[in-house]
């Protein structure tokens, strides 16, 4: 059995928020199992893949997230709320990971909207945000096509869509100037290729390498583009 606790914090969750955390994922995979077949909502319902595929690869990117949003505190005042998106989250990935580790980090004033135009992907959402207890968490049952435009200060997103021109145009617009988009990605030569396709609209981008617990041998990124 894949040992939550341990991964964590090799993917960089500070020692004393490892145990709350690992028990808040152990509920959220139970979650997963128990709607899986119902809802479609990953590609495995084994315990010890949602545990590296999922939570894991989510997670691997949370020390190079809380920095993102650290710099965006412009005045440095941990009193600014700083908003969070996570685009097609789908069952809720990177998103509830993500939300459940700045929780249980005690690192307040960091919001969470996790955007999803299934409805009853979003039930599930509500049901899981309710049953770890993430306050930080605000399920909204939309195409990220009609968000307002400027809604976020940083925006992530896995498995969503490819970043042609027309997606990297509506994630732009609804992310505010100066804020990030975070692409959860897996070989860098596929990114090249992506990004080729949109230089016109993202002339610069940063590519941050991800160590995900046991998956050693597969390539996984961080894009980072900046408004
Ligand atoms: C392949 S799933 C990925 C889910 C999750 N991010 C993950 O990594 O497991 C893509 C999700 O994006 C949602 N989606 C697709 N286009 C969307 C859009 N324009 N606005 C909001 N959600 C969208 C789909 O309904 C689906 O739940």
């Amino acid at each position: 059995m894949v040992d939550l606790i341990d991964g964590l914090k090799k993917c960089g969750i500070p020692e004393s928020a490892a145990e709350p955390l690992a028990v808040k994922m152990e509920a959220y995979i139970k979650e997963i199992i128990l709607f899986n077949s119902a809802y479609n909502l990953t590609n495995t319902s084994d315990r010890d893949e949602l545990v590296v595929r999922h939570i894991f690869d989510s997670l691997a990117a949370w020390p190079k997230i809380m920095s993102l949003v650290e710099c965006s505190r412009s005045d440095c005042d941990e009193t600014t709320t700083v908003t969070l998106a996570d685009i097609g989250s789908g069952g809720g990935l990177p998103g509830i990971p993500l939300a459940a580790a700045f929780t249980c980090a005690g690192i307040e004033n960091v919001r969470f909207e996790l955007v999803e135009r299934m409805e009853k992907r979003c039930a599930f959402l509500e049901n899981c945000a309710a049953i770890l207890g993430l306050k930080n968490v605000t399920v909204i049952n939309s195409e990220a096509e009609r968000i307002d435009p400027e809604a976020y200060d940083l925006i992530t997103f896995r498995a969503f869509r490819p970043l042609d021109k027309k997606m990297t145009k509506t994630l732009l617009r609804i992310v505010k100037a100066g804020g990030k988009l975070c692409a959860y990605k897996a070989k860098a030569a596929s990114i090249k290729e992506e990004m080729n396709g949109i230089t016109a609209l993202v002339p610069e981008y940063e590519v941050f390498p991800l160590a995900v617990p046991g998956l050693e041998d597969s390539e996984r990124n961080l894009v980072v583009i900046t408004k």
